[in-house]
């Protein structure tokens, strides 16, 4: 074969490949897709990027809003969800590669028959908590979601027409023992002896009650999904509250069930499979390897990582993984990608950090992420209500210049 033909083959080839990804990825209509590249282990021309949190009190124009409308209001009003939703996309026009349904992870618990109100400067409170494994008898035996959460949907769908393709929206959940801790101890805590001292007194009781938790954040997400969310993320806030083997025994396995059962509901329907993102904050430096075996196709780190070695630990663990064989939109193995993972507090730094953090976090020989994609850009937990948000401004301008460069010069990797 001459070289001439050779190359015209080569090059349709690479035409058809190109179209498969992009018919694979793209939604009509989705003008910005870099996320959900990243996602699927691709190399992208700059990381994507979003924050956790990115909806929230910081935004002089959320706390305007709840102002006017209590926390819990504004979750089960769609239009005030979707209102909330859009304000940093707004805010930071073509800055952001990704919206996050404004909610929380304690509807599951409500959904299920407790009751939860959102304290000033308190945070969560659960007025009537589970004491006891006889408490359960409490919980709604068949909790019906659509029901019960279908408000969360509605928003998705309105905060989709409000996008209008603009970017993927993220939709989510709370992993089990998060869901479980907040359950048990009946808000936020330090030492967590309520929860723990059920999983150590009560294993058993603790696993069905689990168990119970991860059937809902199964159907939750598949709704979610259905409903228009293009990525889903499990937030396990309180992993790193578990020794390794509390971890494995009462975390990992609900974490697991999720992605396998979200991806085996979404195959049997002719939903496109979504790229799914674990957030277990403080369980990477005992876990990671079987985090990123959990069946995710990102792991989200929280900041206690250097990125280049987390990298290297989960190539290692899952040098290519495998999802999806039966849904539809198949696609063969990828790589895990990696979120996060700036320390929120940089942003009460000033523009000189934020710009040395960003240096660090973006170039390979820095110890970063480097140049070769399978990357989202994030803080590695949510941003704090005190942050001046002209500071994440600058931190979102300077991730997508230096990500850029990064990108292009291969990070002489
Ligand atoms: C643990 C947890 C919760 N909720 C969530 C988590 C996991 C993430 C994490 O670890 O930070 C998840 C969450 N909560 C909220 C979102 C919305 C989407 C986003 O912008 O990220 C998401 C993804 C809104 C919120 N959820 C809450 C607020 C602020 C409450 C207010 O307006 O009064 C917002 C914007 C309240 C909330 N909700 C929760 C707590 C502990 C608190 C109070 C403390 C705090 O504000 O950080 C439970």
């Amino acid at each position: 074969m001459s070289g001439a033909s050779l190359l015209t083959r080569l090059n349709s080839t690479l035409t058809t490949r190109k179209s498969e990804l992009e018919s694979r990825s793209k939604e009509p209509g989705l003008k910005n897709d870099l996320i959900i590249r990243a996602a699927r282990g691709e190399e992208t021309e700059r990381a994507p990027v979003w924050v956790m949190r990115q909806a929230g009190r910081y935004l002089p124009e959320f706390r305007a809003l709840r102002e006017k409308h209590e926390f819990f209001e504004c979750c089960r009003t769609p239009e005030l969800a979707a209102e909330i939703t859009l304000q940093p996309i707004r805010r930071y026009s073509g800055l952001l590669d990704a919206a996050i349904i404004f909610s929380d992870i304690l509807v599951i618990p409500q959904a299920m028959g407790l009751e939860v109100e959102m304290l000033p400067a308190r945070g969560p409170h659960f007025p009537n908590p589970l004491n006891e494994p006889s408490d359960m008898s409490r919980l709604s035996k068949k909790v019906d979601v659509q029901k019960e959460l279908g408000y969360v949907y509605e928003a998705i769908k309105l905060t989709k027409q409000g996008l209008d393709g603009e970017v993927p929206l993220i939709g989510f959940c709370g992993a089990p023992w998060t869901l479980m801790a907040y359950m048990v101890e009946g808000g936020g805590s330090k030492t967590f002896e309520k929860a723990k001292r059920w999983l150590f007194k009560y294993p058993e009781e603790s696993k069905e009650l689990l168990q119970r938790v991860a059937d809902l954040c199964v159907e939750f997400l598949v709704g979610q999904v259905k409903a228009g969310a293009q990525l889903v993320q499990v937030f396990d806030s309180w992993a790193g509250e578990l020794s390794p083997h509390d971890f494995r025994t009462f975390s990992l396995p609900y974490l697991k069930y999720i992605a396998s059962g979200v991806r085996d509901s979404l195959s049997c329907t002719s939903c496109k499979s979504v790229p799914m993102i674990v957030f277990a904050k403080g369980a990477l430096g005992h876990s990671l390897p079987d985090i990123a075996k959990a069946g995710y196709d990102v792991v989200g780190l929280d900041w206690t990582v250097e990125p280049a070695v987390a990298r290297h630990i989960v190539q290692q663990a899952a040098p290519g993984v495998v999802f999806n064989k039966k849904a539809a939109g198949a696609e063969a193995g990828h790589r895990v990608a990696l979120q996060g993972n700036m320390d929120p507090a940089v942003l009460y730094a000033g523009k000189t950090a934020i710009e040395r953090e960003v240096e660090r976090l973006c170039r390979a020989k820095k110890g970063g992420f480097g140049g070769s994609g399978a990357w989202i850009a994030n803080l590695g937990h949510g941003i704090t209500p005190g942050v001046d948000p002209e500071m994440l401004g600058h931190f979102l301008k300077t991730l997508k210049r230096v990500s850029s460069e990064v990108a292009g010069a291969k990070d002489e990797e």
